[in-house]
């Protein structure tokens, strides 16, 4: 953000104009959330967040809304855009002290925050929170790190925050994307920065989407193995292998032993079941593009000989909950010149790679280089890395996500579209993004056996995207 202003401003527009630029969208997103002519206090800090306050406060004023001004600090002690912007506002500035309001504007602290609030800091945001009226923040809620999504200390509450150019970390990753509230984003005109770090949408992985050609047979499609757990654990693998076959993979089967399979053939009639005592009894099969292995596969000594046969053979693989497990503290086993997916939560992350330090997108890239795998971090600010240093933060899971065999599901989704040919960043993030437009295509109270039949319509609008 620091470096896309900078270049802005080195290219001719000055740092005012996009101050200008910014309240702009402030002042709009004030106007829809309160009604014309209300009462809007603007609370303003010492920096250029401050700088926005003021500008804003001033078009509200212009526009017919009743406003006030608070300042946490001293007039005289604003400096560069900042003290132009309060020179913009020609009306008094009063403490920070509250009024009566339809609407707060909290422009404390922005990208500057650094360190927690105390004393009169902390007081103003513990006020806002009290007041009662909804808080529209101005780039971030104040008290929230925009690059890790964590509060230090007290953090503003806010009902919509509009950012300006680009979505930061602290704005997905929880908690504070619940911070913002409905989250804006506002051009201001500053140029593209290339950047490593991506919010996930469809734009990061749809030129890599795999579609079927005319010529197409099953196995063109790509042919995926599911390892299953045994006998009266075979539920997860199921829904593994019904999610692959939704997600385009040709062919998809189902391996294990045969009572494990049995359990199958009363549930599936599209995969194939073959009954082995290991992987590579299956591995001959050179059609076979992508290979699955964890869900319901329990701990055990028979499952970690399974793991280390299949991350031998050339085939793109995904590795889930158990098969996570029993690699705990070996991440560098994971190493492999094929594409691979992990796909643990916060538990199984931490048996396999330690404590790990910093916020969770830089945790994941950590873990990324150290197996040399593409991680997904699930959680309701599920987070993707590669070992090439991208990472993408997702953020349209719903809360009703979170229920037994969604994470079963996912696997299933990232193991089909690596079947199809994929990249693995790319299947991964194209996994993860699925998954969550399905589960808010299902709607409240989905159980993980609905997602594969809502992806179908998710899916089906992807083709008739341009
Ligand atoms: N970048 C861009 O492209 C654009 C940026 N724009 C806007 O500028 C904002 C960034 O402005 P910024 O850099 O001046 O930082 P900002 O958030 O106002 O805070 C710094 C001030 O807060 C203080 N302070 C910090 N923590 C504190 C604490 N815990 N408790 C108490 N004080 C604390 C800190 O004081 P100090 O550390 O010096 O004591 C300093 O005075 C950005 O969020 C956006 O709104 C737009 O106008 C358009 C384009
Ligand atoms: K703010």
């Amino acid at each position: 953000m620091r470096a896309a202003e900078q270049e802005a401003i080195a290219a001719g527009t000055p740092g005012f104009t996009l101050m200008r630029r910014a309240a702009a969208a402030v002042a709009r997103e004030a106007a829809a959330m309160a009604p014309h002519g209300a009462r809007v206090a603007v609370l303003c800090g010492p920096g250029n967040n401050g700088g926005d306050g003021f500008v804003a406060a001033a078009l509200l004023r212009e526009a017919g809304y009743a406003v006030s001004v608070h300042l946490l600090g001293e007039a005289g002690r604003l400096k560069g855009d900042a003290a132009e912007a309060a020179r913009l506002w020609a009306g008094p500035v009063e403490g920070p002290a509250l009024p009566p309001a339809a609407l707060l504007v909290d422009a404390l602290f922005g990208i500057g925050l650094n360190r927690a609030p105390e004393g009169a800091a902390a007081a103003a945001i513990a006020a806002m929170n009290a007041h009662g009226a909804p808080i529209l923040a101005v780039d971030v809620p104040s008290g929230l790190d925009a690059d890790t999504g964590t509060a230090p200390g007290v953090a503003v509450q806010a009902a919509r925050t509009v950012t300006f150019h680009t979505a930061k970390p602290g704005h997905l990753l929880l908690p504070g994307r619940d911070l913002c509230g409905a989250l804006v984003v506002a051009d201001i005109g500053l140029p593209e920065t290339p950047g490593r770090l991506f919010r996930n949408a469809t734009a990061l992985w749809g030129p890599h989407w795999p579609r079927p050609r005319g010529h197409s047979h099953k196995y063109t499609r790509g042919a995926c193995l599911v390892w299953s757990g045994p006998s009266l654990a075979t539920g997860a693998a199921r829904l593994s292998a019904m999610t692959a076959l939704r997600a385009g993979a040709g062919i998809v089967t189902l391996a294990g032993d045969h009572a494990a399979l049995t359990e199958h053939a009363a549930h599936v009639t599209a995969p194939l079941l073959r009954v082995a005592e290991m992987p590579a009894e299956l591995l001959a099969d050179p059609r076979l593009t992508a290979c699955l292995i964890g869900p319901g596969a329990g701990v055990n000594p028979a499952t970690l000989a399974r793991v280390e046969q299949l991350l031998a053979c050339d085939r793109a693989l995904v590795l889930d909950a158990d098969a996570l497990t029993v690699l705990a503290g070996r991440p560098e086993a994971l190493r492999r010149p094929h594409p691979t997916v992990l796909t643990p939560h916060e538990g199984e992350f931490r048996t396999l790679f330690g404590p790990l330090p910093g916020p969770k997108h830089e945790r994941a890239l950590a873990a990324a280089r150290a197996s040399g795998s593409v991680v997904i971090l699930k959680g309701a600010d599920t987070v993707i890395a590669a070992p090439d240093g991208r990472a993408a933060i997702n953020d349209n899971a719903p809360p009703w996500l979170a229920t037994a065999g969604s994470g079963d599901v996912l696997a299933g989704l990232v193991a089909g579209l690596l079947a199809q040919g994929m990249p693995a960043f790319e299947a991964a993030c194209a996994a993860v993004f699925l998954h969550g437009a399905a589960s808010t295509e299902a709607g409240p109270h989905l159980t993980a056996e609905d997602l594969p039949a809502a992806l179908w319509p998710v899916l089906k609008r992807l083709y008739e995207a341009p």
